[in-house]
Order: structure tokens, then C-alpha cells, then sequence
């Protein structure tokens, strides 16, 4: 059998449960999408290797969703020979091909409103790709053999083991399916990057043995530095063999030693031993090896070289020649740190580099290494830009080298620099993996904390979580404005930056007053004197933002051309990009589109893009797709808004997704696939239902309206827009909102 199907048997196995094991930060990310997704009718994508869990978390999704009661049927994609999948999958008619002597109901309907799990979807044949797709869109099949559509009620919740994205990219998956997918993707990561997760596992297996096993506190640490290529299902068989075959219930290491593949224990201490010295920063090992030891044997035999010689099996003359050459490195490293850091502090930045990096080299203890290497970065940074690789490198490394000895507001300070680039390369998990460390560090430094939840609230934000993003900026007392010049240490007052996140995410969540308030907060900083120059900068960016979303065209045309104006006299590159960006949406919006165009364009890939940056990239695609389609090029709009969404989705980026699905449906519907529109639209308003974004939704709800007028469907179009207004805050004038309210009056004049 290719399928499995279950119901849960009772009351007791249906509440949250806790079956899916494991307290690392992977698994409760995982939790928490599961908890907002499950009670969604959406199709959710799970990504992980092979025995990581995936199954684990469609029953999870299943068991916490609408209907836990209804069957969960489990297809493995890869098992069904090719030519019976369709027939497998959606049923067939009697006498539909040889041998179909009666009709048969097939997974779609069998699963009746349960979940239907795509195990292996990777390997789901080409051909019927888009029929699975037009399940998706239609929410309706139709029997191998049969002319009657069906309804399907149920929920579709896909996983693999493979790259999807480059699946698509070889031509092997089909982009319009991975789209539909790809929306809500849990990522479940292999044992070996959640190893924090193995005694929690161990002793929940264990505990389901006839036999109860217990492990000695080594076995356990054993099991830890043990590589697991099957991940949890290995362990699982493991723990599983060890309960049928060990003598003794209580495991220590001499028993594992039997069960575990690889080299047995008592060889491993060597090993052992060179990868922990493998691991440490620093350059040169073989010279720390020999420090170490020399020191070591010294404090042993305190301080005589004779005897410390013996211990090392070397003779005295050795010992004091190491000695010597140490002496000499430190000198040597004192110079050359002493030279750079004059030469950072007078901006010669050039000079300082190869003074730094000989420093770095030099410096064995993690201080030293930590100065070198936090100033090689800065120089690095200076000279190549803010994403320059190697000055990434050099922060993450002086990071490291700190982590347990520097002062923990310069490390903070370093990791706000290290988030900024994940961030502007959208690499959103690691940014909020940053995020996350960071605020565990800054809980008693109230300056980190600032800029600890910035950081959380700022990614938070390009994840798509307006709620959560003013939930943090709450929690780390931010909202309004307030402490307004508490922290610099970044040079410019993160007061404004939380601010412009907050008008942000305020108006993603329908709080459009809120919104607005935080627009003329901003605009107010912005225009006052005192402020130094970057901080103008900062306020005029997120006056500028809101003034694009409240469509406040004349404003937005002096905030922009003020930002670039600027930034360009600061050389501020980035924001000289995003003034561009601004005034273009201004330009567009008082008529000349080609110009406004072409300026955001430019102002995205001359600035922004440098050095791999992409920041913003959904919001210049989506305001060019709209010019682009109002100017009747829905072709070229289409496109444009096609590589958007795959970089959106690659990137989990969700901020305006919802806005560039709209677009895409309206371009759709621009060239004459008005039925396609439809459902597209219909789908962004659940998408954005389930991403809580209020503008996308009535935007979609609009179109969707104007649609199904043109086809003289009024109540339907009515109710579209009812539905779309429920809950949404009736003022705070969003153009958005209005559009909406007007159309809503005209259908009822015309109807
Ligand atoms: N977090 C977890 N908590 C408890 N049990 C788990 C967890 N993850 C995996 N398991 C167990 O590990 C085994 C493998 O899990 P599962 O079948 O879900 O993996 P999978 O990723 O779907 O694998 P495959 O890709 O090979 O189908 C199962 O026995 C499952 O119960």
C-alpha cells in the first residue's frame, strides 16, 4: 500500500500534544508556525531530510487543525507505480481503462475535510503536476474517466526531502505548483543541527519501551557527538534495538559502544581531542597546540623548566626556545595591533588592513583576537561596503573569539553590524537567529536591549508578522516614539527606526490611526534642525515609507527627493537608493510613469543591490508592477512580479507578498484570464488572512469586487467586499480602505 489513513481514536490523543519532541530553537519555530497555520484552510509545505520528523508535523498540523476528527491520509508520492498515481489520487470511474470493473474513490475523497499528506511530493509525476495544481486553485477534481467534478474539502500538506527551488530551476517541478506550496514552508532541520534535542528524544523513546532503559550521563554525552545521517528515525531504531538487546536496562558507554556504527569509544579520545582544537578560531593550531602544552606543563611543575621539559618529553633547551619565539610573537602582535588601530582611528582604513590581519593571525587569546578582528571588519567594511564578504567574516569570527570574554555591549554592538547584513541580504533565518541571541545576551544592558529588539522587531517584520513585530517593539518599551536619542551606539537613534517599524506593522495590521501617528511623528524629526545629519536620514526614510503606503503623493515627493538629496551629500549610499525609490513612486503617482519607473529601478539596483543586498525588493516590484500595469505592460508587470514572488518565497519574506500576489492576479485579468484572476484573488484573501495582512486583503477584495462587477455578479461583489471589511478599522484614512468604502457605495447606487 502506497497510502496509509488514520483517525485519531479519542479525545485525549487530540489536543496539542506533545508528540513532536525537542526544545531547540528549530523545533519550537517549528511549533509556533504550526500553532498559527493549523486552524487554516491553506496548503502547507514541510522541508527537511529523510526521518527528521516531517510525518511528526503533518499529524501535528492535522491533529491541531479545524478538523482532527476527519482522517489523515498519508500518500508517499515516490511508492504509486506513475501510471496509477492519477487514479490513486483522485479515483476513477468505472470502466474508466482496463480492468476498472467498479468506480473507485480515490485519496481526495477518501480524506474526505481531513488532511491529505503528499509525502515525497518531489517525485509526484510532471504530467499530473497541474492537476494537483487545479485542485489547489478550484478546490474540485475530477475521477480518472468521469465528466463530474468533485468537491474537495480537505487540507493538502506536502513534504521532501529535495530542493524544490532547484527542481524548478532543472524543469523538473513545475514553478506555478512550487508557488502554490511554497507560501507557508516549515523548515525541519537534520538531528546533527539540533542536537540540544537528543536527550529530550532519548528519554521520550525510551520511555515507550516495554523495557524502561535509562542511559549513564556519558552514554549520553556519546550519543550527543555521534553523527546522525537517518536523524530521528535512526535514534529512534537505536534506542528501539538497545531495549530488545542490551543485557542491562541502564546504558553506559561500554554498551552503546556495541550498538553505535563507527569506531568504537576508547580510539575516539584522539580524535576527539584534534577536532575540539580543529574548532577554535585563531590561525595557526599546531602553535596553540604547542602553547598550550608548554603552559600546561609549566603550571604543573610550578614554573621549572627542567621539569616541565621531562613532562613533555622534550629537553630544556626546547621549552625556553618556545618560550622565546612567544615572547617575540607578543611584541610582534602589541605593534602591529597598536598601528592598525591608529590607522582605523585617522580613516586610513587601506593601510590598516594588512596590519590588522597579520594582528589577527598573531593573537592566540580570544581578547587580542577579538580587536584585531573587530577592526579588521570595520576596515573591511569601510573600503568594500556594508556586505562585503570577508568583512561579514571578520565580524562573525570576532564574535566568536569575544563570545565569553568582551565587554557584551561591544558584542552586542557587533551583532546588530552582523544582523544588518543578514538582513539585508534577506536571510531571514539567520537574522532571526542573531536577533534571538541577542536579546538573550542584553537582559540586564538596557542600550542592547534597545537595539536587541529592533533587530527582533525589524525581522520580524519582513517575516510578515505585523502583530508579533508590535508585540516585541512593546515588550521592549518602544512603541510611540519613545526613548527618543536613548541609544546611538549605532551611530543614529534607533527610537526612530523602531518608530518607522511600527507605523509599518501598524498599517500591515489595519491600525491604520496608529499608522498615521507614527508618519507625523516622523515627519516632525525629519524637519527638526537639532538632529544630526544620519538621523534626519533615518526619520526622512520612515516619513517616507508611510507617505508610500498612505499614497500622500506630495509629501512623499519632497521626503524623497529630501532623503536622496541627502544621503548623496553624506555619501549614504543605501538610503541615496531609497530616496530614489520614494521619489519614483511620487513621480509615477503625479503622471509620469516611464520616469517614475525607471527611478525606482535605479534606485533598487545601483544602491541597494550592491554587494548582493535586497532588501526592499518586494516593495520596488510592487509599486513598478503597478505603474508598469497601469501603463498597459502587463506583460512585462507579470514578469517582473513572477521573479519577485519566487525571491519572496525563497526567502520566506512575507511583508508584501500579499501586495504582489494582487498584482499578479491583475495583470492576469489584464490579459484576458479574467477566471484565473478570480481565483487567484480568492486566494490572496485567504493568504492574506493567514498572514494577517489587513491592506492586502482589502486590496485583493477590491479587484475581486471590480471583477465579478464587470461580469454583473453584484451580490457576489457585494459580499466580497462585506467579507473583506469585517473587523478593519473604519477611519485612519488608508486609501487602500477607501478604495473599498467607495466601491461599496457605487455597487449599491448601481444595484
Ligand atoms: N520531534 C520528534 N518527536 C518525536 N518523534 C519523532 C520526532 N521526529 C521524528 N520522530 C520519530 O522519528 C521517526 C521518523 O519520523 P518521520 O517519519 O516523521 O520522518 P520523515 O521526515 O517523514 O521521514 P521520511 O522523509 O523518511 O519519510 C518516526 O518514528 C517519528 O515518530
Amino acid at each position: 500500500m502506497s497510502a496509509r489513513m488514520s483517525r485519531p481514536s479519542g479525545s485525549a490523543r487530540l489536543g496539542a500534544g506533545a508528540d513532536l519532541i525537542g526544545e531547540s530553537l528549530a523545533c519550537q519555530r517549528v511549533r509556533q508556525l504550526i500553532e498559527r497555520m493549523a486552524p487554516t484552510d491553506r496548503p502547507l509545505l514541510i522541508r527537511g531530510p529523510t526521518g527528521a520528523g516531517k510525518e511528526v508535523v503533518a499529524r501535528r498540523v492535522h491533529r491541531l487543525g479545524i478538523q482532527p476528527e476527519a482522517p489523515f491520509v498519508d500518500v508517499n508520492c515516490a511508492a504509486i507505480p506513475e501510471n496509477l498515481v492519477e487514479s490513486e489520487l483522485f479515483g476513477h470511474a468505472r470502466g474508466a481503462f482496463t480492468g476498472a470493473s467498479n468506480y473507485r474513490a480515490g485519496f481526495f475523497q477518501q480524506v474526505g475535510p481531513g488532511t491529505l499528506f503528499l509525502d515525497e511530493i518531489g517525485e509526484l509525476p510532471l504530467a499530473l503536476q497541474p492537476k494537483l495544481l487545479r485542485v489547489l486553485e478550484t478546490r474540485e477534481f475530477r475521477p480518472v474517466g468521469s465528466t463530474d467534478a468533485l468537491p474537495f474539502h480537505g487540507r493538502i500538506v506536502a513534504a521532501t526531502h529535495r530542493d524544490l527551488a532547484q527542481m524548478v530551476r532543472d524543469g523538473q517541478f513545475r514553478e506555478d505548483l512550487y508557488y502554490r506550496l511554497a507560501v507557508f514552508v516549515v523548515e525541519l532541520p537534520g538531528l546533527d543541527q539540533r542536537k540540544e534535542d537528543i536527550p529530550a528524544l532519548v528519554r521520550h523513546f525510551a520511555g515507550q519501551q516495554s523495557r524502561a532503559l535509562s542511559f549513564t550521563p556519558e552514554a549520553m554525552q556519546r550519543l550527543y557527538r555521534q553523527d546522525w545521517p537517518g536523524n530521528v528515525r535512526q535514534l529512534r531504531n537505536l534506542i528501539d534495538q538497545l531495549s530488545v538487546l542490551a543485557e542491562d536496562s541502564r546504558i553506559d558507554l561500554a554498551t552503546l559502544a556495541h550498538f553505535l556504527p563507527g569506531q568504537p569509544e576508547h580510539t575516539d579520545l584522539g580524535d576527539e581531542l584534534a577536532d575540539a582544537v580543529l574548532k577554535l578560531p585563531g590561525g595557526d593550531k599546531l602553535e596553540l597546540v604547542q602553547d598550550w602544552l608548554t603552559d600546561r606543563a609549566l603550571a604543573r611543575c610550578n614554573g621549572n623548566k627542567s621539569a616541565a621539559a621531562q613532562l613533555l618529553g622534550v629537553s630544556r633547551k626546547t621549552v625556553e626556545r618556545r618560550l622565546k619565539a612567544r615572547e617575540a610573537q607578543a611584541l610582534e602582535l602589541d605593534a602591529q595591533l597598536a598601528r592598525g588601530r591608529q590607522a582605523v582611528e585617522t580613516g586610513e582604513f587601506r593601510s590598516a588592513i594588512p596590519l590588522l590581519r597579520r594582528a589577527s593571525e598573531l593573537a592566540q587569546d580570544p581578547l587580542n583576537r577579538f580587536e584585531a578582528l573587530r577592526l579588521l571588519g570595520i576596515s573591511l567594511r569601510s573600503v568594500n561596503g556594508w556586505l562585503c564578504p570577508q568583512a561579514q567574516a571578520c565580524y562573525q569570527a570576532a564574535f566568536e573569539a569575544g563570545r565569553d570574554h568582551a565587554d557584551p555591549q561591544a558584542l552586542s554592538t557587533l551583532q546588530f553590524g552582523l544582523w544588518a547584513s543578514q538582513l539585508m541580504t534577506l536571510s531571514l533565518g539567520q537574522a532571526r537567529a542573531t536577533a534571538q541571541d541577542m536579546l538573550q545576551r542584553a537582559q540586564h544592558l538596557p542600550m542592547a536591549r534597545m537595539e536587541a529588539h529592533v533587530a527582533m522587531a525589524n525581522t520580524l517584520f519582513w517575516l510578515g508578522d505585523g502583530e508579533e513585530t508590535l508585540a516585541c517593539l512593546a515588550r521592549g518599551d518602544l512603541l510611540g516614539g519613545a526613548r527618543p536619542g536613548g541609544a546611538d551606539m549605532q551611530g543614529f537613534d534607533l527610537s526612530t527606526l523602531a518608530l518607522t517599524l511600527e507605523g509599518l506593522a501598524a498599517f500591515q495590521c489595519g491600525r491604520f490611526a496608529q499608522a498615521r501617528t507614527a508618519m507625523d511623528i516622523l515627519h516632525q524629526r525629519a524637519s527638526a534642525q537639532h538632529h544630526t545629519a544620519f538621523n534626519r536620514v533615518m526619520a526622512l526614510q520612515g516619513a517616507g515609507w508611510l507617505a508610500a503606503l498612505f499614497e500622500a503623493t506630495n509629501q512623499l515627493a519632497e521626503l524623497g527627493e529630501a532623503l536622496h538629496t541627502l544621503a548623496h551629500s553624506q555619501e549614504l549610499d543605501f538610503y541615496q537608493g531609497i530616496g530614489r525609490i520614494l521619489a519614483g513612486c511620487a513621480r509615477a503617482a503625479q503622471g509620469d510613469s516611464e520616469g517614475g519607473e525607471t527611478d525606482i529601478r535605479l534606485g533598487y539596483e545601483q544602491h541597494i543591490q550592491r554587494d548582493g543586498g535586497v532588501l526592499f525588493h518586494s516593495f520596488q516590484a510592487w509599486q513598478r508592477g503597478d505603474i508598469l500595469l497601469r501603463a498597459g505592460q502587463a506583460r512585462q508587470c507579470l514578469n517582473l512580479i513572477g521573479q519577485a514572488i519566487d525571491l519572496a518565497l525563497e526567502h520566506q519574506e512575507r511583508a508584501y507578498l500579499g501586495e504582489l500576489l494582487v498584482v499578479r492576479a491583475r495583470a492576469l485579468w489584464a490579459l484576458g484570464e479574467p477566471d484565473v484572476a478570480e481565483q487567484e484573488l480568492r486566494g490572496v484573501i485567504s493568504t492574506a488572512m493567514a498572514l494577517g495582512s489587513t491592506p492586502a486583503r482589502l486590496a485583493a477584495a477590491h479587484q475581486l469586487a471590480l471583477l465579478l462587477r464587470e461580469r454583473g455578479q453584484f451580490t457576489l461583489a457585494q459580499e466580497a467586499l462585506a467579507r473583506a471589511l469585517r473587523g478593519v478599522e473604519a477611519d485612519g484614512g488608508a486609501p487602500v480602505l477607501a478604495r473599498v468604502q467607495a466601491l461599496q457605495q457605487a455597487l449599491l447606487a448601481e444595484y
